[in-house]
């Protein structure tokens, strides 16, 4: 059975990636290699993919975020993000994920392969006898063992370089402000407090930092001139976090005695630009960005991210998202259900609410409760999202972006949406039910206030009630259980046409033939009588006291709302026509 019911979604992979992640994806999904893609063909191919799978070449910009309409995840085969814009792709709820160990140790051998090439000059010996030489005594070079290695950045890359260096007989200080000291220690790894004794020590010294603000230019000209003369340096981390022109002056100099650089701040280098010269330079060992170039990386890495390209398009979470929560795969399982529930809850709110007619959409603070078995959940993103999603999307079509747990958060503080959550486990505060989530809208003069809002006409005109509804699931299946002072019995699905009326006989017939004259089916109806239960309600201590609360006074308690499950869309003159010629006392269409 195909994973997708529709076309399979497409993939785009502009960079070499190893096969064995991409077959993975092959027999569900629509792979499209497009190797040494321009900026400009891939800003215009971009809107028919749904996910991106790069290397660290291809620049994900802010433009091509918001040019990539269908585009769900931004999936990096390696660490380093920084040629995503991730800032952007967390507004547009496009989910990055990496694979943050996949490469490491192919990282650190390689740092340590261009140490010892460079202690015993051998990409000059080499090239020399390649040249038909014989030059022995010309490429005399330094043993590593006994000599201090100085590491910036005690991170994974760092601290596995930090353990073959130990093997290797080094002494390694190292400079992390944020590193465990324990980790240190167990490595036999001394931690230095400040960069200016990491700098003194070293005889070689090793940067393992991400480039990011603290780290840009990290080691300047200032910071070569502290090295001891004659020691060497090494960049495997990333371009800029040394200093370009700072590293050729200090080897034009003849103050360090060699640089090992992998990585520069434009790749591959602009002709004659300082980051070129340093190439050029004699004592610079180099290599083109080739750290996490061994079969094994690469084939962990295209794994790793394929991997989580799958869960994504299935709907799942990602293990290693770079900006979405991490969610235990176990208990994401157990919030599925639930997530579907509150997105309807938040759908059928703002339809019955806020934009039918009489409704307003005044009223922007809510409590979301959950209370039972579903309150014991931790982490309830999932849930915040789908609210977030229900809420706005009747009303906006979220301009192509794609509320999630990626910006679910940024998307309601720009709409001025705030959310508190409340979980409560004692059983006894959610009637029959195991689960009960509910969904409160604060009154907007009295956010803070726990009445009931005396004049709020919102779908049902003239009838005092508060803004609340509650659902639970039944298996896998989303249940409103209560709708305003309603208790309630019914799926959220499909269209369905919301009438409050007086509960007297003949009023079913009557809703029936109107409906009846305009085309429209009924596949189902159901009535929802006022509860006895839910006379008031505005926080869990209101839901707690409503639970044994007073019963309605007459008439209202011989309300009813009349839910009736119809097979299309039902336009506004119906629906005013069942209030006028039906004497219903409100009527709402909602599409769920
Ligand atoms: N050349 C390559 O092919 C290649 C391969 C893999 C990783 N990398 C790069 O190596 C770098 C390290 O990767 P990692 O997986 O070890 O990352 P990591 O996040 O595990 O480690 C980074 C460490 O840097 C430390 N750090 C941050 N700011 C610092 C500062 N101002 N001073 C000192 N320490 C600071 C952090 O505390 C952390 O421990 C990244 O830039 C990554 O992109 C390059
Ligand atoms: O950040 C990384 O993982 C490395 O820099 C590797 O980059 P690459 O995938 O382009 O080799």
């Amino acid at each position: 059975m195909p994973l997708f019911k529709e076309a399979p979604p497409k993939v785009l992979v502009p960079e070499k990636l190893s096969p064995d992640g991409l077959a993975l994806l092959r027999s569900s999904l629509d792979v499209e290699e497009r190797k040494g893609l321009s900026p400009e063909e891939l800003l215009e191919i971009i809107p028919t993919y749904e996910a991106l799978l790069v290397r660290s070449e291809t620049k994900v910009t802010a433009p091509v975020l918001r040019a990539a309409r269908n585009l769900k995840v931004v999936a990096r085969a390696g660490v380093g993000v920084d040629n995503v814009d991730v800032e952007e792709a967390t507004k547009l709820g496009i989910v990055v994920v990496n694979s943050p160990s996949g490469n490491i140790g192919a990282a650190a051998e390689h740092t340590i392969a261009l140490m010892m090439s460079m202690a015993r000059k051998i990409p000059e010996g080499c090239a020399s006898l390649k040249e038909g030489k014989w030059e022995r005594s010309k490429f005399v070079g330094v043993e590593v063992k006994g000599k201090i290695l100085g590491i910036i950045g005690l991170g994974k890359v760092g601290l596995t370089v930090a353990r073959l260096a130990k093997g290797l007989g080094m002494t390694v200080n190292a400079l992390d402000p944020y590193a465990s000291p324990a980790v240190a220690a167990s490595a036999s790894v001394t931690l230095v407090s400040s960069l200016a004794e990491l700098l003194a020590s070293a005889d070689f010294l090793t940067i393992h930092t991400p480039l990011i603000a603290s780290t840009r230019g990290m080691i300047a000209e200032a910071e070569l001139a502290q090295m001891k003369p004659g020691a060497r340096i090494l960049n495997v981390a990333r371009g800029g976090t040394i200093d370009e022109v700072a590293l050729l002056a200090a080897l034009e100099s003849g103050h360090l005695g060699g640089a090992a650089v992998d990585v520069f701040t434009s790749e591959p280098p602009v002709p004659e630009s300082t980051a070129a010269k340093l190439i050029a330079h004699p004592r610079a060992v180099v290599t083109p960005h080739l750290g996490a170039s061994t079969v094994e990386a690469q084939e962990n890495v295209s794994v790793d991210v394929c991997e989580q390209v799958l869960e994504i398009l299935k709907g799942l979470l990602p293990r290693s998202a770079v900006n979405a929560p991490i969610i235990l795969p176990e208990e994401y399982q157990k919030l599925q259900p639930f997530v579907r529930l509150v997105e309807k809850i938040g759908s059928l709110y703002t339809q019955h609410y806020a934009t039918a007619p009489g409704g307003s959409m005044t009223r922007n603070t809510f409590d979301l409760i959950y209370q039972g078995e579903v309150a014991s959940i931790n982490n309830t993103k999932p849930l915040f999202a789908a609210l977030v999603k229900g809420l706005l999307s009747p009303i906006s079509s979220t301009e192509g972006i794609n509320i999630n747990i990626v910006n679910a958060e940024l998307v309601a503080r720009e709409r001025g949406i705030f959310i508190s959550e409340q979980h409560s486990r004692d059983p006894s505060e959610h009637s029959s039910y195991s689960s009960l989530v509910t969904l409160v809208a604060r009154p907007p003069s009295r956010a803070s206030s726990r009445a009931p809002a005396a004049t709020d006409t919102g779908g049902a005109p003239q009838v005092q009630h508060q803004r609340i509804i509650s659902g639970t699931c039944s298996g896998d299946q989303p249940l409103i259980t209560r709708l305003g002072r309603f208790e309630a019995s019914f799926e959220p699905q499909g269209t369905l046409l919301i009438c409050e009326n007086y509960d007297s006989p003949g009023k079913i017939g009557v809703v029936g033939s109107i409906l009846g004259r305009e085309g429209v089916n009924i596949n189902f109806m159901t009535v929802a009588p006022v509860s006895p239960k839910l006379a008031v309600g505005g926080n869990i201590e209101d839901i707690k006291a409503t639970k044994d609360g007073p019963a309605s006074a007459d008439p209202a308690s011989k309300e009813a709302l009349m839910i009736l499950g119809v097979d299309r869309g039902v336009s506004h003159s119906v629906t005013s026509d069942l209030v006028k010629e039906g004497g219903v006392l409100s009527a709402c269409a909602v599409t769920l």
